[in-house]
Formats: C-alpha cells, sequence, structure tokens
C-alpha cells in the first residue's frame, strides 16, 4: 500500500542555496538578528514531515549562503542542475530554497533560460526556523505543494511566499521583515492553500519553454552594473563601473528612469564606446520606463527597461547579451520577456 502510495506521487527535488530558511538565531525571540545559510537541506526537509504527503521529496545541497553573495557562476551553476534535473524521467518539480535578498534575480534567470514546463519553485523565508511564527516551514510545504501539481506546468519560474503563488518574473522584495515581503506591480497569479493550489492569471511574457535562450549554450554571463540615480549624482560611479569592464550600465533612475544632466553627457560618451546603456527606474514598485520619455533614446541609441526593475534588467541583460550586442535586439528582448 506504501509504495503505491508513493507511486502516485510526484517526484520533487529540494536544490538548497541557502538563506534565511536555512537560517539559525539564538533564541525564539530572534526574527531578525540571526544567521543565514546554516541548516542543512537534509534538515530543512526533516523539519517538515507533512512534506511527505505531498510528494516523494529528496534534497540536494547546490550552495549555502546568504543570497546577496550570489554569483554569475553560482547562478549559472544552479541553472544548470536544474536543467540537468528537468530533463531526468524521475523528477516531477523542482524547489530552490533561496535567500530572499536576491530571490527576484534568481527566480528571472532561470524563467529565461530552463527550456521546461515542469514547475521550478522558489521559495526562501522572513524568519529563521528557530524563531517565533517562523515561516519558512509553511513557505517550503506550499512550494513543493505547487511544485508537484500538474497545474504548475508551463507557468513559467514561481516564487511561493506568504501563501501566494507568485511569476518569478514579476516578483521583487518589496518589504523587509515583514513576512509579507514578496510583490508584484502585476498581482499574484494564484495562492495555495492547505497544499491546494488556486490560480487566477497567467504570464503574459515569453519564458522557459518559449524562451530564446538556453542554460545549456550558456558558458558564462557578461559584467552588467548597476548605477545609481538621485540628486546632486556625478557620473562617478558609472565611468568607474565602465572601466572595470561594465559591458552594459543599467541606470536605477528617479521617476521615468530621468538621467541628470551631470550625468548623461558621460552615458552619451560610454555608449559611442560600445557600452550598452539601459534606463529602468528605482520607484519602489511598478516602474515603468517608455522609449524617448525623459530622454531621447533613439538619438542616444540607449535602451528601456520598461517594467523591470533594475536588478532584474541586469538579469535580463546578462542573458541577452550572451546573444547579441545590438541595441535595437536587446531593445526588443526588453519589449518581450
Ligand atoms: N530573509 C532572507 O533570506 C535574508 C537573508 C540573507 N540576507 C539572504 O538573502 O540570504
Amino acid at each position: 500500500k506504501e509504495a503505491e502510495t508513493q507511486q502516485k506521487l510526484a517526484n520533487v527535488v529540494i536544490l538548497a542555496t541557502g538563506g534565511t530558511i536555512a537560517g539559525a538565531g539564538a533564541s525564539a525571540a530572534n526574527s531578525a538578528t540571526y544567521q543565514a545559510a546554516k541548516v542543512g537541506v537534509d534538515k530543512l526537509i526533516a523539519g517538515v514531515p507533512e512534506l511527505a504527503e505531498l510528494a516523494n521529496v529528496r534534497g540536494e545541497q547546490v550552495m549555502q549562503i546568504a543570497s546577496e553573495s550570489i554569483s554569475n557562476d553560482d547562478l549559472l551553476k544552479l541553472g544548470k542542475r536544474v536543467a540537468e534535473l528537468a530533463e531526468s524521467k524521475d523528477v516531477d518539480g523542482i524547489v530552490i530554497t533561496h535567500g530572499t535578498d536576491t530571490l527576484e534575480e534568481t527566480a528571472y534567470f532561470l524563467n529565461l533560460v530552463e527550456k521546461t514546463d515542469k514547475p521550478i519553485v522558489v521559495v526562501g523565508s522572513m524568519r529563521p526556523g528557530t524563531a517565533m511564527s517562523a515561516d519558512g516551514m509553511l513557505n517550503l510545504y506550499n512550494a513543493v505543494a505547487v511544485a508537484s501539481d500538474k497545474q504548475s506546468r508551463g507557468k513559467g519560474v514561481l516564487v511561493t511566499m506568504n501563501d501566494e503563488i507568485q511569476s518569478g518574473r514579476d516578483v521583487s522584495k518589496s518589504v523587509n521583515i515583514k513576512t509579507e515581503a514578496f510583490k508584484s506591480a502585476w498581482g499574484p497569479m494564484g495562492m495555495v492553500v492547505e497544499g491546494k493550489s488556486y490560480w487566477f492569471r497567467l504570464p503574459a511574457k515569453r519564458h522557459t519553454v518559449n524562451s530564446e535562450f538556453d542554460i545549456k549554450q550558456i558558458s558564462s554571463l557578461p559584467q552588467v552594473d548597476i548605477a545609481y540615480g538621485y540628486g546632486n549624482v556625478t557620473d562617478t560611479a558609472y565611468k568607474a563601473l565602465a572601466q572595470n569592464g561594465a559591458k552594459a550600465l543599467i541606470h536605477a533612475g528617479t521617476g521615468n528612469g530621468s538621467v541628470s544632466s551631470r550625468v548623461v553627457p558621460a552615458l552619451q560618451e560610454l555608449r559611442k564606446n560600445g557600452v550598452q546603456i539601459i534606463r529602468s527606474s528605482h520607484v519602489n514598485q511598478g516602474g515603468f520606463v517608455l522609449r524617448n520619455a525623459e530622454q531621447p533614446d533613439d538619438k542616444n541609441d540607449w535602451v528601456v527597461a520598461h517594467d523591470l526593475n533594475p536588478q532584474k534588467a541586469r538579469i535580463l541583460a546578462m542573458v541577452a547579451m550572451t546573444k547579441t550586442q545590438d541595441s535595437k535586439e536587446l531593445q526588443r528582448i526588453f519589449w518581450e520577456y
């Protein structure tokens, strides 16, 4: 009988990378002061015995770090392992446990490069497992529920935090400390409650199987950096980043992705020297940068990031530039993904 139920359940692999979901604090009152990336994947799984009712779960420790320290090489390593597992006949879904600081970047990266319609769910927590009202257990339970559900197929890389199913493309860490940290300007795709998914929307942008990018063809990512716009800003950071080898600069601009008159000449010069200039907005939610609004992008040969925040624009620019150095192609890609 037990063997029968095991056969009926989906096979889900949990790839652990660290973060607060694997964090530990000195006391149960430490919800914010703790060390991330302390608990191994087997202990994480053992901490939620109810996972066995949802799926046949096994774990792999891909890395054990706080997500602010994730490098491009780490992204490639994780992406390649996800692709290998997705190709395996006895894997139905993949869950990635991750620190929340750059979770949105990893989720978007995987959304762009994984050629599979099997569910890939990225999950984290805001409180370590040692804290009162820790959120990791339920977030992980929900992630495995969504990853083992056939309905989740073909919807792009997903993020399950705070009972919501979010699109890995749209979602962003918008609040810290609070468990309702992850928000999307376009709203969640669904909810997951008591292990059951309830869907309301589908993503309109290209992803996974419909993407022109494939992790198996990517061996390195170009250097793309971000510089911030603010009052009294100078062009120092932009010039320094380019001098240090950036192939593209994401302008984390004010408002509509506007650029200070003190910075414009340097960006025009850098573009002439081959560096791609991509205008985005650092407004907290719902940035929306349009071509030739605030700056003459056609004349300057710059690109706009549209609704992508600066850190997501960096991910797309890196992936796109593994294939093209043409600014018009780059802009097409920014409209489509
Ligand atoms: N809530 C978190 O996961 C943050 C912990 C850590 N800074 C990380 O991103 O890994």
